[in-house]
């Protein structure tokens, strides 16, 4: 069975990525790529990675000539662009995996506030799975348009929620303190990703104010059945790939979570190919996952201050944008979740 897919903003970080990996897919065939400042040129002249691999020529977006030919439609445009295009495919009755945050959020109040774009397709909110297939995935598999996670709560929330279904922390203590490589902010120009300013540097960013903010709070209150905020502080690395977040929360009963921690890990993820949960005194490191879909955890009890220290490493352009995508698209059309995404980061 082979399906016919498209990407919408192609030519982007995350494009690029979906199209490396979906060339390895044995049942994807690319359909076409858009863009909107490189119209007619070949796909490997913009990546001369893909040269070889890629014969598909970009061409704008263009209603509904571009669906005539695909079933799926994978987005990834910068948020406030998709609402249209995923109308659309809507209309058209064609799968939707969207990369950006236009259909994160179910309440489009809480998108307006934080993004500060009126939310034209509020009538797809509630037909939106969240696409984070290792808290959500009987709702992927009924849904035709996956909102595919932010790539810090991907970290963070999959860093959390063992300790919330098994109620083992006090749920107003959570802190998420999350550091990211530069690809996370896109191709596009913009002074803060310059090499000088990020080179041999490191600062936070968006304290207290970052849009992921309410996105992990919506997942996280979903899973532990009760309202949940959180304190969340990202940074930016001098690292191309990766994002590394350290959560801290205060255990309810520190003597007995000692034992249960691991273990409520251990069950959550039993069934999860993607989710490592590495063995006791090893912390996950970026490196340990560039260019694979596996999100590291490790876990550390801090017996002295009664908090428990989980670290989570994952990829963003893969487990955090494009390797999900591509799990989610997997789960939609009926194929075995890791097709096209099996396999180890590089390393060194
Ligand atoms: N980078 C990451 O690690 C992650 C990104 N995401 C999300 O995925 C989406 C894509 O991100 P990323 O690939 O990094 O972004 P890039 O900035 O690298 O690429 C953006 C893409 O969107 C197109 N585009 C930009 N502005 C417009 C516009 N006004 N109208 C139409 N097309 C436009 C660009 O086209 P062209 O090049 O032709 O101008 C390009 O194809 C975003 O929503 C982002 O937030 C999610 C998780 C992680
Ligand atoms: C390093 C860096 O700049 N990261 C980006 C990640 C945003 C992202 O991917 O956002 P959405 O998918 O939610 O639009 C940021 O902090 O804005």
């Amino acid at each position: 069975m082979t399906v016919k897919v498209s990407i919408v903003g192609a030519t982007g970080y995350t494009g690029a990525e979906l199209v490396r990996i979906l060339h390895s897919h044995p049942e994807v065939e690319l359909t076409a790529l858009t863009t909107r400042s490189y119209v007619d040129m070949p796909f490997d002249k913009i990546y001369p990675h893909l040269y070889k691999y890629n014969q598909l020529v970009c061409e704008e977006m263009n209603f509904p000539k571009l669906f005539e030919n695909s079933e799926v439609i994978i987005i990834a445009l910068p948020h406030g662009h998709a609402m249209p295009v995923a109308l659309e495919a809507a209309r058209l009755g064609k799968k939707i995996v969207d990369l950006g945050a236009d259909f994160r959020l179910k309440d489009y109040r809480v998108y307006e506030k934080w993004y500060k774009v009126e939310h034209e397709a509020r009538k797809l909110l509630d037909s939106a799975a969240y696409g984070l297939p290792e808290v959500n995935r009987d709702n992927i598999k009924k849904a035709s348009l996956v909102a595919n996670p932010g790539c810090y709560p991907t970290s963070a929330i999959l860093a959390l929620a063992p300790l919330l279904k098994h109620k083992l922390i006090d749920t107003g203590s959570i802190v998420i303190d999350s550091k990211s490589g530069v690809s996370g902010a896109g191709r596009g120009l913009a002074l803060g990703s310059h090499f000088c300013e990020v080179n041999e540097n490191f600062k936070a960013y968006n304290v207290a104010v970052h849009r992921h903010t309410p996105e992990i709070e919506q997942e996280l209150s979903r899973i532990a059945g009760e309202p949940i905020t959180v304190t969340f502080t990202p940074h930016l690395l001098p690292i191309t790939r990766g994002i590394l977040s350290t959560v801290y929360a205060n255990l309810l009963d520190p003597p007995v979570a000692k034992d249960r921690i691991r273990e409520a890990y251990l069950d959550y993820y039993k069934n999860e190919f993607f989710v490592r949960v590495l063995p006791d005194g090893t912390l996950p490191q970026t490196k340990w996952v560039s260019g694979a879909n596996h999100c590291d955890i490790g876990l550390t009890l801090d017996s002295r201050t009664g908090r428990v220290i989980v670290t989570s490493a994952i990829d963003n352009l893969v487990k955090g944008a494009s390797g999900q995508a591509v799990q989610n698209m997997n789960i939609i059309c009926g194929l075995p979740e890791d097709m096209g995404l099996y396999g180890p980061g590089l390393y060194p």
